[in-house]
């Protein structure tokens, strides 16, 4: 097990938005994290990397806490890069903390079409360019553990692909992958196990193809489209 969370609750102000969270993510497994906007997986994804605090609960993680980031790497959801830097420079800076990328992250630059825009400061990128920044420098020290807050959100559609493909192949490695996603194809084609967050809980977990069978489903869009739709009175 890489990660084990037991009755996380969090609360901002008098809004608790987890009310009892119970979540593995297994060692080798890419593992998806799904509910509607303002459920709470950005507030778990933040509680694992401890820039928040829970109210309550526990945590475990298979390494040496105090070396987190060491094991982890995370691409935050509209992450933002220091101002004054272009793209070239904050890569310059990453490969002074963790050395020479190895092959596959040189490719990977080529691939997300990074090496085109090296001399673009960081503020005048467009968002989809963020977002493959963001991605690369998750990714750059090869982490046991790779966290993804809305992976290709905001991606074009052959990026999406090329990314997708990239990220199996890390996961294929053995690494960890912990996918925050609001697509279902996207969970069913990478991943091996699916969290549904509702109401401050988890309130299904499983593998994609065993989850269609048990809920007689075509395809996991169509479980989120009977399960999670929140119900609207129509006055
Ligand atoms: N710093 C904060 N202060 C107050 N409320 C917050 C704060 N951060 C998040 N919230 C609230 O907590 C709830 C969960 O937010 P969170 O960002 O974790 O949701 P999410 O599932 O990641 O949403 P999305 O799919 O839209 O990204 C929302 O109602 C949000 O408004």
């Amino acid at each position: 097990m890489m990660i084990e969370i037991q009755d996380l609750k969090k609360s901002y102000a008098n809004n608790q938005v987890l009310k009892g969270v119970n979540l593995t993510i297994e060692k080798g497994s890419c593992t998806a994290l799904v509910g509607n906007n303002g459920s709470g997986k950005s507030t778990i994804v933040d509680i694992i990397t401890k820039s928040k605090k829970a109210n309550s609960g526990q945590i475990n993680y298979d390494f040496d806490e105090q070396k987190l980031f060491e094991h982890i790497g995370v691409q935050l959801q509209n992450a933002d890069f220091d101002q004054r830097l272009k793209v070239k420079e904050i890569i310059r800076l990453w490969r002074d903390i963790y050395g020479e990328p190895d092959a596959e992250i040189a490719q990977f630059i080529k691939i997300l079409g990074i090496d085109e825009i090296m001399n673009q400061r960081s503020t005048k990128l467009s968002g989809g360019q963020k977002q493959k920044l963001s991605i690369l420098l998750s990714v750059f020290h090869q982490p046991e553990l790779l966290i993804l807050d809305e992976l290709t959100t905001g991606l074009d559609a052959a990026t999406r692909e090329d990314v997708r493909e990239f990220i199996r192949e890390y996961n294929n490695k053995g690494k960890t992958v912990f996918i925050v996603s609001h697509y279902m194809d996207e969970v069913e084609a990478l991943c091996d196990v699916v969290h549904f967050l509702k109401d401050g809980v988890i309130f299904e977990s499983g593998n994609p193809k065993a989850l269609l069978v048990k809920h007689d489903v075509k395809n996991l869009q169509e479980f989120v489209r009977k399960n999670m739709r929140k119900a609207v009175s129509h006055v």
